[in-house]
C-alpha cells in the first residue's frame, strides 16, 4: 500500500476441524494501530509520557523494515510481513465480541439494569471460598508453567504486578478517597463492612488502577470504544528470558560464547541482579537478592523465579555446547541459534507436555494444536492474528489462579518433604532460592507437591494475603480478576457463552445446563440479572469439558487463543527448514525435551525425576535416575560448513544430517 499502511483487517481461517458451533464469523478484528503514519485516527497529539521509556508512547511503534532473517526480532516486529506491527508490544488486545462498558465508550460495565452490579469483593468471598482440595493427578509444576506461558504472552499496560502502584486510590489506611480527590484511572475495590479479613483492620477500600487504552494514549478518534494495551510481546517466544525490545536484550546479553549475563555465587550461576532492587522487589537489606530478567514480573513469586532461572540456564548450557561444536560460530550466532533452540524446547513443552492438561489432547488435536507426526508442521497463515485475545487474558486463562497452592513445599532427593514456605512471606522476595538446597529442594517440591484442584476455590494466601508485605492482610486476586473484568468491559458470560456454542439463558434457571444449582442461586443472588454475570465468574463455574480443566465456554476462548499463537507465528518451531524451522532430524531431536529433563538439566544436584513432570508421582509415572530421561542431542547442530551468509550471521547452515 502506498501509504505505508498495513492490512491488518485479518480474516481468521477456521481450520475445517474447528467445530463445535463457535460462530467465527463473529470475530471483532483489531482496527489498524501503528500505522506508519503515527496515531490511526487521531484528533489530538498524543499525552506527554508519563514513564521515561520511550516505548511505552502510542499504541505500537512499526518497523521502519523488515530485514531477511532466520531470527525472530525481540519485539515480535516483521513476524507477520503483512503488517510487521502485528504481536509488537504496546498494541492492543483483540476481542471476540464487542467491549460492553457503562458508557459505550471506556467506563467500567455497568448492570443492564440500572442497579449496582454486586461488589467484586463480595462476589469473591461468596463464590470463590478457601476449601483446599488437591489435584488428583497434576503437579504444581503445571500451574507454575502456565503463569510462565502467560508472562511470554501478555501483559496489561500500566501495572507492575509488584510493588504498589504509584496510583493510589485509597488513603494510606485503606478509606475511600474523596471523589474529588480519586486520582484519574482509579477504581478502587469496596471492601464490604462485614468483611471477614478486612473488617478487622477497618479497611474500606483496596487500590486498583485501570488499565492502559488506546483511547489514553489518543491512539482513536473520541468516539471509538477503548481497547487495553499489552506490553510485551504477544508471541510464545520466551520473551520473559529475552526482553521484549532489543534494549533489555543487550541488558541481558554477556556478549561472550552467545551466553546470557550471569551472577555466579557459590559455584552457581544466577539471574543478574535488578539495578533497582527497592523498585522491583519488598527486600528487608540491600544484599538481598532481586533478580533482572526479560520479563519484569520475574520476582513475583519463588517458583517464577526458579523457572524463569531454569530457562536461563537452559540457554547458557544449549550456548556452551554449541561454541564447542561450532569454534568458527560468533557471539551473535551462537546466541541466536541457542535462543531459536530453546525457544523451541519451550513451545513444544508449552503445546505438547502442558496444553493436553489444561485444554486436553483430544479437543487439541481436532483443532490442529497439536499434530500427531514426526514430520514438519508447515501450518502458518499470515491471516490468522496472533494478537492476544482480551476474553483470554482477563477471564479464561486466569481461571487457572484456581490451582495456586498457598504452601510450597521443600522436598529431598528422596521425595520426602521437610517443610515448607508460605506464599505471601516470599512474593517479590526470591533471596529464598540462594539459601541452602532451597533451590533444588524447591524444584523437587514443584514436581512433587500437587496443584490445587481447578474449581472454584482458592487459596487464602492469593485472596486474603497476596501481596501483604508486613501487614495483616493483601490483595485478592479474583475479586482483581472479576474488577479487570469490568475495567476491560469484557462481553457478559451470557454472550460469551452463546458465542461458544452454548444456548443463550434466559433466567438463572437456564445456566443450569453447565453451572450447578446451588451456585445458580449464587449468582441470581449476587446479580441484578442473568445478562449481568461477568465473563470471568459465570465461566468459572461451569462444569468442566472431560479431559479438560475448563468448561465448555473457557475451553472455546482458550482453544481459539493457542490455535492462533501457534498459525500465527511466522517462527514456530515445527516449521520445515526453508520456513525458518529446523532440519528433519533437529527438529525431532527438540521432540525429546520435557519439563523434568529441563529441571534435571539445570537444578544442582537433581538426580531423578519422574518422566512426566507436569503429572504426580506415581507407580506409572515413577521417579527415574535423569540420564535415563531422553534428551536434545546437540551434536545435530554441528555446522559442517558452506552456508550461504547474510548480514551477521548466515541464511542457511550446513548441519550435519
Ligand atoms: C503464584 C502464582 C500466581 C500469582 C501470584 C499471580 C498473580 C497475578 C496478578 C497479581 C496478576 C495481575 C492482576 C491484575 O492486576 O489484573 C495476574 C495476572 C494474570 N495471571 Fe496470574 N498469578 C499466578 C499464576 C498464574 C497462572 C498459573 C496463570 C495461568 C495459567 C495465570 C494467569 C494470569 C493471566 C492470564 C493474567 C493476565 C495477564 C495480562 O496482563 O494480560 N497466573 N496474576
Amino acid at each position: 500500500d502506498p501509504q505505508g499502511h498495513y492490512n491488518v483487517f485479518l480474516q481468521h481461517e477456521t481450520p475445517s476441524s474447528f467445530g463445535q458451533g463457535f460462530d467465527f464469523n463473529t470475530i471483532q478484528q483489531s482496527p489498524a494501530f501503528g500505522t506508519p503514519s503515527g496515531y490511526f485516527g487521531a484528533t489530538q497529539a498524543p499525552p506527554a509520557a508519563t514513564t521515561v521509556d520511550p516505548i511505552t508512547l502510542g499504541c505500537g511503534t512499526p518497523p521502519a523494515s523488515c530485514p531477511k532473517t532466520r531470527y525472530r526480532s525481540y519485539d515480535g516486529s516483521c513476524n507477520n510481513l503483512k503488517n510487521p506491527v502485528l504481536g509488537t508490544p504496546q498494541t492492543p488486545y483483540v476481542r471476540l465480541l464487542p467491549a460492553v462498558y457503562g458508557d459505550g465508550l471506556s467506563t467500567p460495565t455497568e448492570s443492564k439494569t440500572g442497579k449496582p452490579l454486586p461488589p467484586s469483593r463480595v462476589v469473591s468471598l461468596l463464590l470463590y471460598p478457601d476449601v483446599p482440595l488437591e489435584d488428583p493427578k497434576w503437579t504444581l509444576n503445571a500451574m507454575q508453567y502456565g503463569q510462565i506461558i502467560t508472562h511470554d504472552m501478555s501483559m496489561i499496560a500500566g501495572s507492575t504486578q509488584a510493588q504498589p502502584h504509584q496510583t493510589r486510590c485509597c488513603t494510606d489506611d485503606g478509606q475511600l478517597l474523596e471523589l474529588a480527590n480519586i486520582p484519574e484511572h482509579c477504581y478502587p475495590i469496596l471492601v464490604p463492612q462485614d468483611d471477614p479479613a478486612h473488617a478487622q483492620t477497618n479497611t474500606k477500600c483496596m487500590n486498583f488502577v485501570r488499565t492502559i487504552t488506546t483511547r489514553d494514549r489518543r491512539c482513536v478518534s473520541d468516539y471509538e470504544p477503548a481497547e487495553q494495551l499489552t506490553v510485551v510481546n504477544h508471541f510464545l517466544d520466551l520473551s520473559i528470558v529475552y526482553g521484549n525490545n532489543n534494549d533489555v536484550n543487550r541488558q541481558v546479553r554477556e556478549f561472550r560464547g552467545g551466553r546470557l549475563r550471569v551472577d555466579v555465587r557459590r559455584g552457581k550461576e544466577w539471574l543478574p541482579r535488578a539495578a533497582n532492587a527497592t523498585a522491583s522487589c519488598s527486600i528487608q537489606s540491600p544484599q538481598e537478592a532481586c533478580y533482572f530478567a526479560g520479563d519484569t514480573r520475574v520476582n513475583q513469586n519463588p517458583q517464577l523465579t526458579l523457572l524463569q532461572t531454569i530457562l536461563m540456564r537452559e540457554h547458557n548450557r544449549i550456548a556452551d555446547v554449541l561454541s564447542k561444536l561450532n569454534p568458527h560460530w560468533d557471539d551473535e550466532i551462537i546466541f541466536q541459534e541457542a535462543r531459536k533452540i530453546a525457544i523451541a524446547e519451550h513451545q513444544h513443552i508449552s503445546y505438547y507436555e502442558w496444553l493436553p492438561i489444561f485444554i486436553g489432547a483430544d479437543n487439541s488435536l481436532k483443532n490442529k494444536i497439536l499434530f500427531n507426526t514426526k514430520n514438519y508442521v508447515d501450518d502458518y497463515s499470515e491471516h490468522v492474528d496472533p494478537t492476544i485475545i482480551n476474553e483470554h487474558a482477563t477471564a479464561a486463562f486466569r481461571y487457572f489462579h484456581s490451582a495456586i497452592a498457598g504452601h510450597l513445599d521443600l522436598v529431598t532427593e528422596h521425595r520426602s518433604s521437610y517443610g515448607n514456605v508460605r506464599l505471601s512471606d516470599w512474593l517479590l522476595r526470591p533471596a529464598i532460592l540462594e539459601e541452602e538446597d532451597n533451590f533444588d529442594d524447591l524444584t523437587r517440591g514443584l514436581a512433587t507437591q500437587p496443584e490445587l484442584n481447578v474449581d472454584q476455590y482458592h487459596d487464602n494466601e492469593i485472596t486474603q494475603y497476596l501481596f501483604r508485605g508486613d501487614r495483616p492482610f493483601g490483595a485478592d486476586l479474583k475479586a482483581i480478576d472479576i474488577q479487570r473484568n469490568r475495567d476491560h468491559g469484557l462481553a457478559s458470560y451470557n454472550d460469551m457463552r452463546h458465542f461458544c456454542g452454548l444456548p443463550k439463558a434466559h433466567t438463572f434457571d437456564d445456566f443450569t445446563d453447565v453451572i450447578s444449582k446451588e451456585n445458580v442461586q449464587k449468582l441470581a443472588a449476587l446479580y441484578p440479572d442473568p445478562d449481568d454475570v461477568d465473563l470471568t465468574v459465570g465461566g468459572s463455574l461451569e462444569a468442566h469439558v472431560p479431559g479438560t480443566l475448563a468448561g465448555p465456554t473457557f475451553l472455546c476462548i482458550l482453544t481459539e487463543q493457542f490455535f492462533r499463537t501457534r498459525a500465527g507465528d511466522r517462527f514456530w518451531y515445527e516449521h520445515s527448514e526453508h520456513n525458518n524451522g529446523f532440519t528433519l532430524s533437529q527438529l525431532n531431536a527438540i521432540r525429546k525435551v520435557s519439563i523434568s529433563r529441563l529441571l534435571c538439566d539445570n537444578g544442582h544436584h537433581i538426580e531423578a525425576m519422574q518422566p512426566r513432570g507436569f503429572e504426580r508421582i506415581s507407580h506409572s509415572n515413577g521417579v527415574v535416575p535423569c540420564e535415563s530421561l531422553p534428551s536434545v542431542d546437540l551434536s545435530l547442530w554441528k555446522d559442517l560448513g558452506g552456508g550461504h551468509q547474510l548480514g551477521h550471521g548466515f541464511e542457511s547452515y550446513n548441519f550435519k544430517k
